[in-house]
Parts: C-alpha cells; sequence; structure tokens
C-alpha cells in the first residue's frame, strides 16, 4: 500500500483555515459537550439494555393462598436461607409479633374462661359450617368432588345451627364447668389485666398487619375478590402498593425509638442495636411480659382451663403464633428470636409485598446457556390471602413464571375468619380453580404445597372424621396420607379440567413450619421453576 489517504470526511471535520482564536475555542466548547451527551446517551442505552437483561434474568414467582395458609411462612423458608442478610437483620424485630402472639393467646385463654362463667352458650362443633345469616351468595361448586359441607345445600341430619342442636349445646353450656373456675383463676385474670394495655400498644406499633380480620369482613367478596373477572383476562387498575413487611417492623422500632408512653426509658429492640439483645431496662411490653411470666404459666398449665378449652374446642396449640410452650424462654429479657420462632410468628400481609433471593448455581441447571446470571435472581411476591385483599392479585398476574399455592389440608372442618359461613378447604378449591382457569396464567407453572400436614395429622389423631366434613370421602381410610392423596387427586383434577392449556405443574405435602424439610421441598421447587424457565427463555 502506498501512502495513507486522506479521510474523505476530514474536509468537513476539519476547522476553518480563518479560524479565530474566540471562534476555536468556542467549537472546541461545542465539540466536548456534543460528546459529553453522546456519552450520556451510550451510558443511558447501556443501564437500559442491562437492566432489560436483568429483567429477563429474573424468575418471578406469586405465593398465593387463603389467609394463614402459610404464604408467608413458605417465603420466611426461602428468604432464610436464600437472602440470609436481610434475614438477620430483621429477626430481632420479630420479638415484638411474638410478644403480640403470646399476649393473644393469653386474653383468649381468659376470654374463655369468662365465657365459661357467664354460662355463654358455644358452639359444640366450632369448626363446622354455619347456616348464612344474609343474602350473601354462597359458591355452589359444579365439580362434584368439591362437596365440603356448604350450609345452602342439603347434606341431611341437623345443620349445625339449627334450633335443636344450638338448644343440645347450651344445656351442655348450662352444664358448666365454672365451679371448675375458683378464685384462684379470678385473681390470675386480674392479675393479667396489663396485658391488654400491652396488647393494644404493640397493636398500635405494628400497625394494621397486626389485627386480624373479623367475620363478616369479606361480606360481598367472593373466592377471587369483588368485580373482576379473571378468566376472561380482565385487567383491574393497580390500586395497591407493593409494601414490605419491614415497613410494619420498622414501625414498630420507630415508635418505640420514639419513647414509650410508658416510659421505662430504654431503647427499641433494634436490629445489630445491643438493646436488640435485651437491655437489662427492658421496654414496655417486655417488662410487663416477664412481671406476668409466672401467672401466664399458672393459667396455660392449669388442670381446670385445659378441660374448659377442651370443652369449648380451643385447640390453642394448632392456632397461628402459639408460643406458649416456650413462655420461660420467649418473656425472658434477653429473648432472641430463633429462625424457627420468626417462621412460626404470626404477622398477616397487607397489600402485595416483593423480595428477592439470589440462588448460587447448582450444577447443571443454571449452566443451559442462556445466560451466566439468568435464573439466579428471584423475585417473590407475597400478599394478603383474605376474601377482602385478593383484588390487588390481579396486576401481578403478568409476567409470572411461578405460582406457589399453599392450600391448608388440615382446615377441612374450619371457617373463614373473614367470613365464617365459607368452609376453608371449599374456598382453597375455588380459588385453585379460578387460578388455574386465568388466561393470564394460562403459561405459568403450578406448584401446589397441601400444607399443614403436621396438623392434619394432629388432627385425625385427635379423632376428627374426614368424612363427616367432606361426604365424598366416603369410607376411605381416615389417616394423614391417604386424606393427603385424595385432596391431592381433586386439586389435581380441577388443574386438569379447568386450565386453559397443558402446563407444568408440582404437588407437594408440607408442613412449611419444619423448617428442615421445607429446605428440601425449596430445593426441588427451585429446580423445577428453573428447569421450566430456561425451557420457556430457550424458547423466546
Ligand atoms: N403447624 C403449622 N403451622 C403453620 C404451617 N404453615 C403455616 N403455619 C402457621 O400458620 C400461621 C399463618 O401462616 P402465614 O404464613 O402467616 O399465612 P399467610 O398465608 O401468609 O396468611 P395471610 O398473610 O393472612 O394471607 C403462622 O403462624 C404459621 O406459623 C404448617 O404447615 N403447620
Ligand atoms: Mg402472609
Amino acid at each position: 500500500m502506498g501512502a495513507v489517504e486522506e479521510d474523505p470526511f476530514a474536509i468537513f471535520l476539519r476547522p476553518p483555515s480563518n479560524e479565530s482564536v474566540g471562534e476555536r475555542a468556542e467549537r472546541l466548547a461545542q465539540e466536548a459537550e456534543a460528546k459529553k451527551i453522546s456519552d450520556q446517551i451510550d451510558e443511558q442505552l447501556k443501564a437500559e439494555r442491562a437492566a432489560l437483561k436483568k429483567q429477563k434474568d429474573t424468575v418471578r414467582v406469586l405465593l398465593l393462598g387463603q389467609s394463614e395458609s402459610g404464604k408467608s411462612t413458605t417465603l420466611k423458608n426461602f428468604r432464610m436461607h436464600y437472602a440470609r442478610e436481610s434475614w438477620e437483620a430483621e429477626r430481632a424485630s420479630w420479638r415484638a409479633v411474638i410478644q403480640l402472639n403470646v399476649i393473644r393467646s393469653i386474653i383468649t385463654i381468659v376470654e374463655t374462661l369468662q365465657a365459661e362463667v357467664d354460662g355463654e352458650p358455644y358452639d359444640a362443633a366450632p369448626n363446622t359450617p354455619s347456616t348464612p345469616k344474609s343474602g350473601i351468595p354462597s359458591f355452589a361448586l359444579e365439580n362434584p368432588a368439591h362437596d365440603v359441607y356448604n350450609p345452602n345445600r342439603s347434606h341431611g341430619g341437623l345443620p349445625p345451627n339449627s334450633p335443636a342442636v344450638l338448644s343440645v349445646n347450651n344445656n351442655l353450656a348450662r352444664s358448666s364447668l365454672s365451679s371448675l373456675l375458683t378464685s384462684k383463676h379470678e385473681l390470675l385474670k386480674v392479675r393479667l389485666g396489663p396485658l391488654r394495655r400491652v396488647e393494644a400498644d404493640l397493636q398500635r406499633r405494628l400497625g394494621a398487619a397486626s389485627i386480624e380480620e373479623h367475620d363478616g369482613a369479606a361480606a360481598g367478596h367472593g373466592p377471587l375478590g369483588v368485580d373482576i373477572d379473571v378468566a376472561n383476562g380482565k385487567k383491574l387498575r393497580p390500586e395497591f402498593s407493593v409494601r414490605r413487611l419491614n415497613d410494619a417492623l420498622q414501625n414498630s422500632r420507630q415508635s418505640h425509638r420514639g419513647g414509650s408512653q410508658h416510659g421505662h426509658g430504654s431503647g427499641p429492640p433494634t436490629p445489630g442495636d445491643a438493646s436488640s439483645s435485651g437491655s437489662p431496662l427492658g421496654d414496655e411490653p417486655t417488662e410487663v411480659l416477664s412481671s406476668c411470666l409466672d401467672d401466664m404459666k399458672a393459667l396455660w398449665s392449669d388442670d381446670a382451663v385445659r378441660v374448659v378449652l377442651k370443652k369449648r374446642k380451643v385447640r390453642l396449640e394448632e392456632t397461628a403464633g402459639f408460643f406458649l410452650d416456650d413462655l420461660d424462654r420467649v418473656v425472658r429479657r434477653d429473648y432472641e428470636p430463633t429462625d424457627d420462632d420468626v417462621v412460626r410468628a404470626r404477622l398477616r400481609t397487607l397489600a402485595v409485598q416483593e423480595y428477592r433471593v439470589r440462588f448460587e448455581p447448582t450444577g447443571s441447571i443454571l449452566s443451559g446457556g442462556i445466560g451466566a446470571n439468568a435464573g439466579k435472581e428471584w423475585l417473590l411476591y407475597d400478599v394478603g390471602g383474605s376474601r377482602t385483599m385478593r383484588n390487588a392479585w390481579i396486576p401481578f398476574f403478568d409476567n409470572i413464571q411461578a405460582i406457589i399455592f399453599l392450600a391448608p389440608v388440615s382446615c377441612f372442618d374450619e371457617r373463614l375468619s373473614e367470613d365464617s359461613r365459607v368452609n376453608r378447604l371449599e374456598d382453597s378449591f375455588l380459588l385453585w380453580r379460578s387460578i388455574c382457569s386465568s388466561k393470564l396464567l394460562a403459561r405459568t407453572c403450578m406448584i401446589l404445597f397441601l400444607n399443614k400436614c403436621d396438623l392434619l395429622r394432629k388432627k385425625l389423631k385427635a379423632g376428627v372424621l374426614v368424612k363427616k366434613y367432606l361426604p365424598s370421602y366416603g369410607d376411605r381410610p381416615n389417616d394423614p396420607s391417604s386424606v393427603v392423596k385424595y385432596l391431592r387427586e381433586k386439586f389435581k383434577e380441577i388443574l386438569r379440567q379447568h386450565s386453559p392449556e397443558p402446563r407444568s405443574s408440582y404437588f407437594y405435602a408440607t408442613s412449611v413450619v419444619d423448617t428442615k424439610a421445607t429446605a428440601s421441598t425449596i430445593k426441588a421447587v427451585r429446580d423445577s421453576i428453573l428447569k421450566d424457565y430456561l425451557k420457556s427463555a430457550e424458547l423466546v
């Protein structure tokens, strides 16, 4: 090659030959500005590309199911292993929730004793559905498989709240055990009185999440909220906010820091703060609970109390946030919640909460050639499961890889807290059917957790008969594995019948408070979701 030829565009780029010093300075300034803008645009494009890639690489998973089904508990299991840092940072804040859980259990006992003394009638079978009080529609099930007790259908025999049955119950109630309750119990009640004030204080700090919904709150709400037509794919305006559980926990810390009204003067149980491990001075709830420890233990271990609770079918051990067997430990001034305590603590979810977890590569699963980061980062969405909150779910149905649906299997004889006319199992079936039939979710992988198997085991061992509440169960054995198998088939059948197109699905029997067993389930779930995710990413 000969001499380098001149760039044909050089003529346009070359400064004019008669350029003055001032003009040159101005030109150079303009060129520098143009370069700056061009660099900024490049940076912006690069960031947008990276964000888009990250978004594509992120797996989105939605946790669904009725209230108290175990969604947040499942999420806690994920976070405990795969978002350890934020989990640790939050741990100490759960003490306030556990304190509130303890107080609630004690108040339940006191109120049950009072009802006995007052001779209040009680529902001899409190977990059977009762007769509707108003004209709210019941949910007629097309599928004969869903034959859980529906008060609007004839099941033969007397409805549980029929006058005849109530009269028998009232007679039972009149044969009151109140004679067992002595001045000792009256004294315990008085001495435990300050817990009411602490309950109000903790509720104020933790906000609405700490208050369970009352019966009737869901009047006019169907299985998927009101005024929605998920099956037809109509979308709702997203009238919700993504909020973190941390808001509630943070509130607790902040108001605590602002100084207790009752002025014990110590700092709050802030994560990482020395006071979180229990300052010698403590705070008001801690102080009051500590001073009530002996009385709470005396109440919980009292034989007459146990007899009354049993008669009134108050099974505290099976209720959310049960810590009465751990009083010595959780009421200590230097108490720090363990992983298991946090998992068992009950704080209901409001709105929709978003959590990020990160999986490190596991063997071949993540080396699918899609991209080094594909599938490592997951966004988990936890929602409030009450019928009053299900409207807020719909905007999250877009772009979801998998749904983990929690269906508690122990609840065949229970009713929704927000609407006591609705049997919990029936609600789960209806909700599952709505989710399965949603066109927005047609391609979403469905994972069903048949949850609370531990409680099912206890309930069946106590002699509760499934067929009494689920007539189609017939004469199958009344044991946990037969019941789980039967319910799994029912859920599978609904999925098959109502999914708009064939889809991946996985079914697990779980007790998500068992963190060890759940760790293996989560690994299996993770691998299944990732396999599906990578398959669909390859197809795109
Ligand atoms: N024994 C037992 N308790 C469980 C199980 N799963 C959840 N729980 C308890 O049930 C209570 C409710 O669980 P959550 O995870 O808060 O329920 P949720 O579905 O998030 O409820 P909402 O936030 O109201 O929608 C908690 O106290 C849990 O510890 C289980 O498998 N066995
Ligand atoms: Mg929750």
